[in-house]
């Protein structure tokens, strides 16, 4: 593979920040805006009316295909927040009066008050472990919650019937539609800005596959909880103007209902999209008032039975169904656009300080001492002792059930050992979750490539430096940097030509090559891999183990490596160590193991 085919830049040239899709959405925001501004002298008092409203939910179902179609947060719950700065409005102009300062401070509380409510569900729904369904359960349980409060206000919060005839903001309706339009324009185009950058694509990765995230040293718990919190406020603000425009509250708008209702109108938008959600739930809300009144029986049949028929036939919703169309369209006319990350290079990392391996390091790189692992009565793990150099390959071994992904497993992860210690580079991971021993130095790969299948390759390399390099907020910055270790991976295996292709159409021999360049991005001392040589062919098994060797004695990686294929272990180990039944039985030259009649018995499935 020839270096010259890799686009890469030195150090001093830096491509200029790419951003072209910029002009193109201050543009389209540019014209509806216009389109805000005009719409209310072409429209009659009752579509202006309606459509105040319709905004208004828009606002908030953005705030939800954030959290579920990016995020992958499966949320019922941002009614409760909607509700938060409704209330928190009505209760101020009910019992203060209205007056622009309290205006103000309606809007503040509002968004106090829901943004303290997202951190107590945060909280209790991202800690580190808890599954997808755990904050599903909770943001269900939250509007149950809060509209019980209400309910038991009693008088004070208006319990069933909930207040109204409150003085607000004396805007008249074109008024309003002029300040939610607005609104709702500023904020799909920072949401579309946001979710574009790079470090958009790290929602929709986290969305993919958070395990991956996690043993790349990113806090994923950290990111969900300040993304929640930000829906949350936007949730309010959304209250905070329908409380203002219509002048009543009433417990609904808390619950469970309009949480779910907000996810249906997301899903036939088309989730993951944003235009979608927005313009789904502006149509659908219109046409519901429409048919509301014309066919006040049967609306919410007719409503149904559209959600269904779409799910069913379009799972993705409808806006992609569309931009399916026009991608067809345009690739029959010449006209497809080309690929954002077209324009993508790498460019050599400079080396982190902190991940640095002096030459000669003293002490060893890992250490494992007395380890141990239950699962319940079962004993997985008992006394394990070793400790692995820099630039040696160490290969794990031993049958099915022995022990070594789990042995794996309690290296990278200092939350799942029952037992014992575990030092990397002279430092205990103590009880550290994963992304705090990437810190340490440690990377992992899984047994099954585990990459993230929706994005580019580029976008997943971009993923694996964000702990060193941070990704921009704001743009796609065109670059990828990467230290030598992982540029080696992606110039030897040709994974440089496939920058811009979606991890899910590599091969599995690439797929296991993307996620090993993805682990070296880490700028690893200790480097933990779980059967590689899986499902490779001969050649690609050749290339990994070559691969392997040079990196150990280059960079003076630390290799420990579980592995069935005993010639590959012959051929790049140092020193092998054999499990057996969760215990050490061998320690040794790849000699002394291949001649052990001991190693052999327990093949055959006799040794103790
Ligand atoms: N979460 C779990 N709960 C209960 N038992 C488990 C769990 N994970 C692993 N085990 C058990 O621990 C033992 C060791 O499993 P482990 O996957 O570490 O073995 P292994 O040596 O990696 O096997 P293989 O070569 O097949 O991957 C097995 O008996 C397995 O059933």
């Amino acid at each position: 593979m020839s270096d010259a085919n890799v686009k890469e830049l030195g150090s001093t040239s830096v491509p200029r920040p790419q951003v072209p899709p910029l002009t193109r959405m201050v543009i389209v925001a540019s014209i509806v805006l216009i389109g805000v501004g005009a719409a209310p002298f072409f429209m009659d008092a009752y579509s202006v009316n309606v459509l105040v409203r319709s905004m208004i939910y828009a606002t908030i179902a953005l705030s939800v295909d954030i959290l579920w179609g990016y995020l992958g947060v499966l949320t019922f719950g941002q009614s409760a927040f909607f509700a938060a700065g409704a209330y928190a409005t009505a209760l101020v102009f009910t019992y203060g009066g209205f007056s622009a300062e309290f205006a103000f401070a309606a809007l503040l509380i509002g968004i106090a008050v829901a943004v303290a409510l997202a951190g107590l569900v945060a909280f209790l729904a991202f800690w580190h472990g808890a599954s997808a369904l755990y904050a599903s359960v909770i943001t269900l349980v939250l509007p149950i919650i809060v509209t019980q409060l209400l309910f038991s206000g009693g008088t004070y919060t208006g319990s069933s019937s909930g207040l109204t005839g409150f003085d607000t903001i004396p805007l008249s309706s074109e008024g309003w539609f002029w300040v939610v339009g607005v609104w709702l324009v500023v904020l799909t185009a920072a949401a579309w800005m946001y979710t574009r950058s790079d470090a958009g694509r790290l929602l929709i990765a986290i969305r993919e596959n958070e395990q991956r995230c996690k043993y790349l040293g990113l806090n994923t718990s950290n990111i969900k909880k300040v993304i929640f919190l930000i829906c949350a406020a936007i949730g309010a603000i959304a209250g905070w103007m329908y409380a203002n425009y219509t002048m009543v509250v009433a417990p609904e708008i808390a619950g469970f209902t309009f949480g779910t209702e907000l996810l249906i109108w997301v899903a036939l938008g088309g989730r993951g999209t944003l235009f979608g959600p927005v313009i789904g739930t502006i149509i659908i809300d219109y046409a519901s008032a429409q048919l509301q009144g014309d066919f006040p029986f049967v609306w919410k049949l007719v409503i149904g039975i559209v959600f269904v028929s779409v799910i069913v036939a379009l799972p993705r919703g409808i806006l992609p169904l569309i931009s399916q169309a026009a991608n067809w369209f345009r690739g029959r006319t010449g006209k497809a656009q080309p690929h954002p990350y077209s324009q993508l290079q790498l460019r050599k990392a400079s080396r982190s300080e902190h991940n640095h391996i002096a030459a000669g390091s003293s002490g060893p790189a890992l250490a494992v001492s007395g380890v141990e692992k239950r699962f319940g009565s079962l004993e997985v793990l008992s006394g394990i002792d070793f400790e692995a150099t820099y630039g040696e390959i160490v290969s794990l071994v031993g049958p099915n059930g022995a022990g070594k992904t789990t042995l794996m497993t309690c290296i990278a992860d200092g939350s799942k050992r029952s037992g014992g210690t575990i030092s990397v580079a002279g430092q205990d991971i103590g009880h550290r979750p994963p992304e705090e021993c990437v810190r340490l130095g440690v990377g992992r790969k899984f047994q099954t490539a585990n990459v993230f299948d929706t994005l580019t390759v580029g976008e997943c390399l971009q993923i694996a430096r964000a702990r060193l390099d941070p990704l921009s907020k704001w743009q796609k910055s065109g670059v990828c940097s990467l230290p030598p270790s992982a540029m080696r991976v992606v110039r030897a295996t040709g994974l440089h030509s496939d920058l811009n292709v979606p991890a899910q159409v590599l091969s599995h021999g690439k797929k296991q090559a993307l996620e090993l360049a993805m682990v070296l991005a880490l700028e690893p001392k200790v480097v933990l891999l779980d059967e590689p040589t899986a499902g490779l062919t001969k050649a690609e098994r050749t290339l990994i183990g070559t691969i392997l060797t040079e990196l150990a004695k280059a960079e003076q990686l630390c290799i420990l490596l579980v592995e069935h294929d005993l010639e590959f272990v012959r051929e790049i180990s140092s020193r092998v160590i054999v499990l057996h039944q969760g215990r050490i039985v061998l320690n040794g030259s790849v000699d002394e193991v291949v001649n052990s009649e001991l190693v052999k018995s327990v093949y055959a499935g006799s040794g103790h």
